[in-house]
């Protein structure tokens, strides 16, 4: 995967309530990098122009463009640290509320949306599946962290356009009727972007839609493989999608190598509409698919019934 920020990652042979939230450094964030199987690019670059907690009604000295006399950046509950419309903040109750929960053979599962605690266990997941497929040296999991860290913070930032997505499983006890429960465990991840505004401004090859959905930056614990929680993921993905866009074709890459998650999308009908041509070799960059799903119309509320209270 190409990387493009200053430390040249072309090492890729392939490609509760009112928190108060204090963006480290109130500078310009624009960082351009991106990490094979996992697309890390950059979204758009804006100015944090204050400190002043996310809850807080008072104004600041500079804010950004005038918001509507609806907009307000109170009562954050993702910490996005930014001006929040009546809408968005209808939409991250929404996200903060959502769960999609799940029965498997071997234990059950639920997934939710990450919480800004929850940053680092989520970093070490990526960033341990992103060393696995780029084959990188040990040495690098401090950089990679470092960068994907960044990414996070900076994507968080765009909710409710975009949310990243945490899957947690508890094993069945070995013997029934055991009484003790088992122990839950993080076991992976998946990014969703739910319209324009969520999405990266620099998206791989070959180019989906900028304004359909998009799934991203799977991973599932390695010693919690193959037991349907990837799948589950994927499925807990489409579901808030639904909820969260009106359109209904969600877009995901998938390298051609990557014979699991090719499988895995293929059985879930994702449809490939475009394959990267020979000659992204030459970028040292593994070919991609672009491929698509329609989903089907669920019942569920629609963005335009989210933002109702706008009203
Ligand atoms: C859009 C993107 O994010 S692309 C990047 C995807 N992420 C990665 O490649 C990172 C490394 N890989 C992983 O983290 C995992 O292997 C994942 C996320 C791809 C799959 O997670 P798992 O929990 O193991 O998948 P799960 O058990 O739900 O399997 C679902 C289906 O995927 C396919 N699949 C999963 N693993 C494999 C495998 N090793 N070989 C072949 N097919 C596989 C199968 O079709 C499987 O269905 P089945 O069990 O009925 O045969």
């Amino acid at each position: 995967m190409a990387a493009t920020l200053s430390l040249s990652l072309s090492l890729d042979p392939q490609t509760h309530h009112h928190h108060r939230f204090f963006f480290p450094n109130h500078h310009t964030r624009h960082f351009a990098y991106s990490l094979p199987n996992f697309h890390i690019y950059p979204s758009q670059s804006f100015k944090i122009s204050s400190s002043t907690p996310s809850h807080s009604h008072s104004s600041t000295t500079s804010p950004p463009p005038p918001p509507p006399i609806s907009s307000l950046y109170l009562d954050d509950p993702f910490r996005t640290g930014r001006f929040l419309t009546n809408d968005e903040l209808d939409r991250l109750r929404f996200l903060e509320s959502f769960v999609y929960s799940e029965d498997l053979k071997s234990g059950s599962m639920w997934v939710r949306v990450m919480r800004p605690d929850e940053t680092d266990t989520t970093v070490a997941l990526l960033a341990e599946s992103f060393a696995e497929s780029m084959m990188l040296p040990p040495g690098y999991a401090g950089l990679l962290r470092f960068l994907i860290k960044k990414y996070l913070l900076e994507r968080r930032t765009l909710m409710p356009h975009m949310a990243t997505l945490l899957g947690f499983y508890r094993e069945n006890a070995p013997n029934q009727g055991e009484q003790q429960e088992q122990q839950v465990k993080f076991a992976g991840t998946v990014e969703v972007c739910f319209d324009q505004r969520g999405a990266n401004t620099s998206m791989p090859s070959p180019l989906p839609p900028r304004n359909s959905p998009y799934i991203c930056n799977m991973a599932v614990h390695k010693s919690l493989r193959r037991r349907g929680l990837g799948w589950h993921l994927l499925k807990a993905s489409e579901e808030l999608i639904s909820q969260m866009s009106s359109s209904r074709e969600v877009y995901l890459h998938c390298r051609m190598i990557d014979e699991a998650p090719f499988s895995m999308y293929e059985k879930a009908n994702y449809k490939v509409v475009k394959t990267d041509s020979i000659l992204v070799l030459l970028m040292l960059q593994r070919r991609k698919h672009l491929m698509c799903k329609k989903l089907p119309l669920s019942n569920m509320p629609s963005e335009t019934d989210l933002s109702g209270s706008d009203e």
